[in-house]
């Protein structure tokens, strides 16, 4: 496990503004074990020692896991070929779920990223059902109605380009829905 890569992510997401306050939340995959960002966090000045640790079967063993982690459980048992899953509150992803629009794949990189983008109706934050809709998907690429987005990865880096690839690809859908 690279903790700091992982906290180096976590940085990453908070000065992008892809989370603001405590929101988002992230996890990695290590045999059977999840570390994942604690509960309330600031992602921002997470610290190495904060990260907390629970197994497959949603033990815990480290620490207060996300109120999420039942949704990045279900995903790491559905798919064994993720090993990482950010949850971020990407502003222009999620206004595009809250006006009910999808967000066009219009460049190569959003083709080849992103491959396909789905799409959940509004459940409560941290709730199971929000869990279990989520899980019901098999994209990589997930927003959350009125929420945020979704993003799994073979790993931390894989899911962060993907995060930053899904915003940039809703700006520019915005910016060419203004064009038309
Ligand atoms: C209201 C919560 O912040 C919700 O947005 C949750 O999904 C989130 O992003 C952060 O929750 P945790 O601090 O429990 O990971
Ligand atoms: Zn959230």
């Amino acid at each position: 496990m690279d903790f700091k890569l992982f906290v180096d992510i976590c940085h990453k997401l908070y000065e992008r503004k892809y989370v603001v306050g405590s929101g988002g939340n992230v996890s990695v995959r290590e045999g059977d074990l999840i570390y994942a960002t604690p509960t309330g966090s600031i992602l921002g000045f997470l610290k190495e020692e904060d990260i907390s640790v629970v197994n497959i079967d949603g033990e815990v063993i480290k620490g207060k896991p996300t109120s999420e982690i039942n949704m990045h459980l279900n995903l790491y048992r559905k798919r064994d070929d993720i090993n990482a899953i950010i949850h971020a509150h990407s502003l222009y992803s999620t206004a595009f779920s809250i006006a009910n629009k999808k967000i066009e794949l219009l460049t190569p990189e959003a083709k080849i990223f992103l491959k396909e983008i789905g799409y959940v109706d509004y459940f409560e934050a941290g709730s199971l059902e929000l869990a279990e809709e989520v899980a019901k998907r098999d994209e990589d690429v997930i927003i959350l109605k009125n929420h945020g987005v979704v993003c799994l990865g073979s790993s931390l880096i894989d899911a962060y380009i993907k995060i930053e690839v899904l915003e940039e690809i809703a700006k520019l859908n915005l910016i060419v829905n203004t064009l038309k």
